[in-house]
């Protein structure tokens, strides 16, 4: 996968290439650096550090979502499982609440299209 840390021009980049095995993180875990900061430049680097973070893994999970979403429908199945999204949707809502559900339902967006009318 492209190095998304330098990337700071790029929206949501495009999903690794098809059969792309996941090798874990390429660098130090956010959550092992220390978040104490002494100056705002430096914790706004924390900031876009955190935010290349989060579009790499939405990249990676768009990727999965729609292989999924493809295999589902070469057996015949419907592409979207809104049993499956309320879980999803369930477990954001209790840690996050309103704004939690927000962030479920643009990511569920993200990776899986708009979804289709009844
Ligand atoms: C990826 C799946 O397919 C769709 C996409 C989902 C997602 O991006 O999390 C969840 C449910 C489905 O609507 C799945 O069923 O797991």
């Amino acid at each position: 996968m492209d190095n998304l840390v330098d990337r700071h021009d790029a929206a949501i980049p495009a999903p690794a290439a098809p059969g792309a095995t996941l090798t874990g993180a390429t660098r130090a875990p956010i959550a092992d650096e220390s978040l104490t900061i002494s100056n705002i430049a430096q914790g706004r680097q924390h900031i876009d550090d955190i935010d290349a973070h989060l579009r790499e893994l939405l990249a990676t999970r768009r990727d999965l979502s729609q292989q999924i979403q493809a295999l589902r429908s070469a057996e015949g199945g419907p592409r979207i499982e809104h049993a499956r999204e309320n879980e999803i949707i369930a477990v954001w809502a209790d840690e996050l609440g309103p704004r939690g559900v927000e962030i479920a339902m643009a990511v569920l967006t993200l990776c899986r299209g708009a979804a289709s009318k009844p």
